[in-house]
C-alpha cells in the first residue's frame, strides 16, 4: 500500500509489538501547588463551627444513616436527662460526637477548597475594559471607549494593551502578545496567545505583558471562567454523582433494616426477660449501620476534586472525574501528547530534475502564512539551507494564502501575475497533494511516493510540495518534518495496559508515520488519517461497545468530540469552544495530563471501594460487643461470646460506641489523601484492598474495643 492511496480513518491494528520493558517508572507526577493529604489538627480546629453548622436537622437529612444517629442523639439526652445516669450521658455525649466527626469530615475536606478559592477572587479584581466602537482586521486606530468589565457582553470586542488585566474570557481576534496567567495556573512562565490559532483562547483575570490584544469577549458576566473555578473549588456546585446517589441509597436501605431490626428486638428481649433500656437500643442501632463509609462519603468526593485541582485540572462536575475512573479506552493525539509536537522540518528532498532551491521556495512561499509549528519551521529551514529571506511587497504578485485546515491537509498560496496568469504552490500531506495535483491532470513520479514512504517508514512526517502555473502542474519534492516520541512515555502505557485502559492514538498524519510511532510508543491502537469526524466516530464506536471514553483537545473542531467523550479534557490555551464542550479543563495545557487524571479518578473510585469494604467490616466486632452485653443476663450462654472479655456490660456498650465515633475522625486523612494506589489490574486491586480493609477492618476494632475498655472507661464511674 502507498502513501498515496487515499485511504481515510480507518483503525489500523497495531503492528507487533516488542514486549516492553515492564517496570513502575516513568509515571512523573503533575506539579503540586499545595502538598495534598496533609491533614493538620490546625484545620480540624477551624472547620469545627462549620462542622456544627451542619448539625441542623435539615442539612443532616441529606445523610439519613448520620440522620438516625442525630436521633438517636437526642433520644439518649432525653432518657438522660430523665433518668439521670452516667451511663446515658456518656453514651448520649459519644453520639453527638460520631455526628460532629462525621461533618467535620466533610468540613475539612470543603475546607481545602475554600483556601484556594480565596487567592483565586484575589484574581478577580474589578477592572475596566477599553470596549472598541467598531473593530475591523488591521485597523490601526482603536476608538475605544472605557467601561466596567462586569458590563461586558458576549461578542463585545476589547482592546488589551501591556500591563493590562484581561477584562473577560474570550478568543484574541487581533494581535499576538504574551500573557501572564498565574493567577489562575500559579505557573509563572509567560504564555503566547494569538488570534486565528488553537491558542487563541485567554481568561479574564490574566495580564497581557507584551504587546497589544483583541479579545472578542465569550462570557456572560458572573459566569467567566474564574466565577465558575471559584464557585467549584468552594463546592458551592457541587452535586451527587449517579455512584455516590447509588452508594447512598444502599447505606440507606441498609440502615432501613437494622432500624427495624432493632425495633423488633425489643418484643423479644421482653419476652426473654431482658429488656433493654432505649439507650442500649440506640447504641445497638448505631454500631449496626454504616456509620464510617456514611461519614466520609462525601469527604472523599470532594478530595478527588480537590486532588485534580492539585495538578492544575478543574472538573466541570464530580461525575467527570469518577467517569475518568472508569475510563477504558485512552484517545491519545501523536502530535504533542506522544510525540514532542514540535514537529519541525529537518530536509528538503528535490525530486529527480528538480533544481534544490526551487523546491525550498516553493515550501517557503507556500507556509509563509502558515503559522503552524510546521509551517514556521519550513520558513526557518529554508533561511538556514538557502539563506532564503521573505520575499519583498509585491514578487508574490496578487497572492491569496491558503490556510493549513485538518480537512484539507494541505496549505499554499495562489499567486495571480499582471498578465492574468496564477500560479499556485500546495504543500501538505503526501496523499492530499497527490489527489489535488491528479486532480488538474497532473501524474506523481513514483520517486515522490518513495521518498515520502521511506520518510513514513522512520516515524517522520513527509510533506508533498508541488506547484502548478501556465506550464502544467508538477511534484517539486517532499519536506520532511521530524518529531521525536517522548521518553517514558512507553513505560505510562503499559501501566495503563496493566490497569485494563486501551489506549489509541489517533493522528492525521499517513497510516505509515502513524504505525511507526505507535510502535515505537506501544499505544494499543492507532487511527491515522483522521479528521475531528473520523475522531467523533471512532469514540461513539467505542461507547456503542460498552467503553467509557477520555480525550484531550484544544482546537475548536476537537469541539464535538470533547462533548461526545466521557471524560473530555480540554487544554486552556484553547479556544472558549473547546473549553465549553469538555468536562474538564486543564490549565498546565499538557495534553500528558490526561493519564494523570484517569489515574486520580481510579483512586477516588478505589477509596470509597475500599473505605466502604472497612465501614461494614468494621461493625462485626462491634456485634460481639453489644449483643452479649445485652443478652448476657437473659442468656448466660451468650457470655461466650464476649471473647474481649471486656469489663462489664455497660462498659462493652461505651467502648464500642466510642470506637464507632473515633475512626471517623481516625479514617479522615486517608478519605482526603485517598488510599495508595499502584497500576494493576481490576482483580489484584480487589485482592488487596479485601486483605487489606476487609481483613484489616475486621480485626481491628476487636484491638479498638478492647483497648478502650482497659483503658478510658473504667475511670468512668458508673460502668463497673
Ligand atoms: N502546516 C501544514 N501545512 C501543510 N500540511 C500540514 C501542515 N501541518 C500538518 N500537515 C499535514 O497534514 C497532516 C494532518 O495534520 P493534523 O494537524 O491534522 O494532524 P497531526 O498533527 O499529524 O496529528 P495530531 O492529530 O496528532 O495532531 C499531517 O500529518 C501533515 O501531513
Ligand atoms: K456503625
Ligand atoms: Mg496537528
Amino acid at each position: 500500500m502507498s502513501l498515496l492511496s487515499p485511504k481515510k480513518g480507518a483503525v489500523h491494528d497495531a503492528p507487533q509489538l516488542p514486549p516492553h520493558a515492564a517496570g513502575p517508572g516513568g509515571r512523573g507526577g503533575g506539579h503540586r501547588r499545595v502538598a495534598a493529604g496533609l491533614l493538620e489538627p490546625r484545620m480540624l480546629l477551624s472547620s469545627l463551627p462549620e462542622a456544627l453548622r451542619k448539625l441542623r436537622p435539615r442539612t443532616m437529612v441529606k445523610n439519613p444513616v448520620l440522620f438516625v444517629v442525630e436521633v438517636g442523639g437526642v433520644l439518649t439526652t432525653l432518657s438522660a436527662v430523665m433518668h439521670a445516669s452516667v451511663f446515658a450521658w456518656v453514651i448520649s455525649g459519644w453520639l453527638w460526637l460520631t455526628v460532629v466527626f462525621a461533618n467535620l469530615a466533610e468540613a475539612v475536606a470543603e475546607g481545602r477548597g475554600r483556601a484556594q478559592a480565596v487567592s483565586l477572587r484575589r484574581a478577580r479584581t474589578d477592572t475596566t475594559a477599553r470596549l472598541l466602537k467598531l473593530w475591523r482586521p488591521y485597523q490601526q486606530d482603536f476608538h475605544h471607549e472605557v467601561i466596567p468589565a462586569s458590563e461586558l457582553r458576549p461578542l463585545d470586542c476589547v482592546l488589551v494593551e501591556a500591563g493590562e488585566i484581561i477584562p473577560g474570557d474570550g478568543d484574541v481576534i487581533g494581535g499576538v502578545a504574551s500573557v501572564d496567567e498565574s493567577a489562575i495556573t500559579g505557573e509563572s512562565a509567560p504564555v503566547i496567545r494569538a488570534a486565528a490559532s488553537d491558542h487563541s483562547g485567554v481568561t479574564g483575570g490574566t495580564r497581557v505583558l507584551s504587546d497589544r490584544l483583541v479579545v472578542r469577549i465569550t462570557s456572560r458576566p458572573g459566569q467567566t471562567f474564574l466565577d465558575r473555578m471559584i464557585a467549584l473549588v468552594e463546592g458551592a456546585t457541587r452535586q451527587k454523582t449517579p455512584n455516590e446517589i447509588a452508594l447512598s441509597m444502599l447505606l440507606t436501605s441498609l440502615t432501613i433494616i437494622f432500624v427495624m431490626v432493632v425495633v423488633a428486638i425489643q418484643p423479644m428481649a421482653s419476652y426473654a426477660g431482658a429488656e433493654q433500656s432505649t439507650v442500649v437500643l440506640v447504641a445497638l442501632l448505631v454500631t449496626l449501620i454504616p456509620t464510617t463509609i456514611g461519614a466520609l462519603l462525601s469527604a472523599i468526593g470532594i478530595a478527588g476534586m480537590d486532588r485534580l485541582v492539585q495538578r492544575n485540572v478543574l472538573a466541570m462536575s464530580g461525575r467527570a472525574v469518577e467517569a475518568a475512573g472508569d475510563v477504558s479506552t485512552l484517545l491519545l493525539d501523536k502530535t504533542g501528547t506522544i510525540t514532542f509536537g514540535n514537529r519541525r522540518a529537518a530536509a528538503f528532498l528535490p525530486l529527480p530534475g528538480v533544481d534544490p532551491l526551487q523546491l525550498a521556495q516553493a515550501a517557503q512561499v507556500s507556509s509563509l502564512a502558515d503559522e503552524t509549528p510546521e509551517g514556521r519551521s519550513v520558513v526557518r529551514l529554508a533561511k538556514q539551507e538557502y539563506g532564503l529571506d521573505l520575499p519583498s511587497e509585491g514578487a508574490l504578485g496578487q497572492a491569496t494564502f491558503v490556510p493549513f485546515s485538518a480537512q484539507t491537509r494541505m496549505s499554499g498560496v495562489d499567486m495571480r501575475w499582471q498578465d492574468g496568469t496564477v500560479t499556485r504552490v500546495r504543500k501538505g500531506a503526501a496523499a492530499s497533494v497527490a489527489g489535488w495535483v491528479t486532480q488538474s491532470g497532473g501524474t506523481v513520479p513514483d520517486d515522490a511516493a518513495r521518498t515520502a514512504d521511506a520518510i513514513a517508514a522512520a516515524g517522520g512526517t513527509p510533506l508533498l510540495v508541488a506547484l502548478e502555473d501556465a506550464y502544467g502542474i508538477a511534484v517539486l519534492g517532499v519536506v520532511h518534518l521530524k518529531d521525536v516520541v517522548k521518553p517514558g512515555i512507553r513505560e505510562r502505557f503499559a501501566d495503563l495496559r496493566r490497569m485494563g485502559i486501551r489506549t489509541v492514538m489517533v493522528t492525521g498524519d499517513n497510516p505509515r508515520t502513524a504505525a511507526a510511532i505507535a510502535a515505537e510508543a506501544g499505544v494499543d491502537d492507532f487511527l491515522a488519517e483522521a479528521t475531528p469526524e473520523d475522531k467523533l466516530a471512532l469514540i461513539r464506536r467505542e461507547q456503542e461497545g460498552g467503553q467509557l471514553v477520555a480525550m484531550t483537545g484544544d482546537g475548536t473542531n476537537d469541539a464535538p468530540a470533547l462533548a461526545q467523550a466521557d471524560v473530555g479534557v480540554a487544554m486552556n490555551t484553547g479556544t472558549s469552544a473547546a473549553k465549553e464542550a469538555g468536562n474538564m479543563v486543564d490549565l498546565d495545557s499538557n495534553p500528558t495530563k490526561l493519564l494523570e487524571i484517569v489515574e486520580v479518578g481510579k483512586q477516588l473510585l478505589i477509596t470509597r471501594g475500599a473505605l466502604t469494604t472497612f465501614s461494614i467490616v468494621n461493625d462485626v466486632a462491634k456485634y460481639f460487643a453489644i449483643i452479649p452485653a445485652m443478652f448476657a443476663g437473659a442468656y448466660p450462654g451468650l457470655a461466650a461470646l464476649n471473647i474481649m472479655g471486656l469489663h462489664s456490660a455497660r462498659s462493652a456498650v461505651v467502648s464500642a460506641i466510642i470506637f464507632n465515633a473515633v475512626i471517623i475522625v481516625a479514617l479522615i486523612p486517608l478519605a482526603l489523601r485517598g488510599v495508595r494506589y499502584t497500576p494493576s489490574s481490576a482483580a489484584d486491586l480487589l485482592r488487596r484492598n479485601l486483605l487489606v480493609y476487609g481483613a484489616g477492618g475486621l480485626v481491628l476494632p476487636f484491638v479498638g474495643i478492647k483497648l478502650i475498655d482497659l483503658t478510658v472507661v473504667q475511670f468512668i464511674p458508673g460502668l463497673g
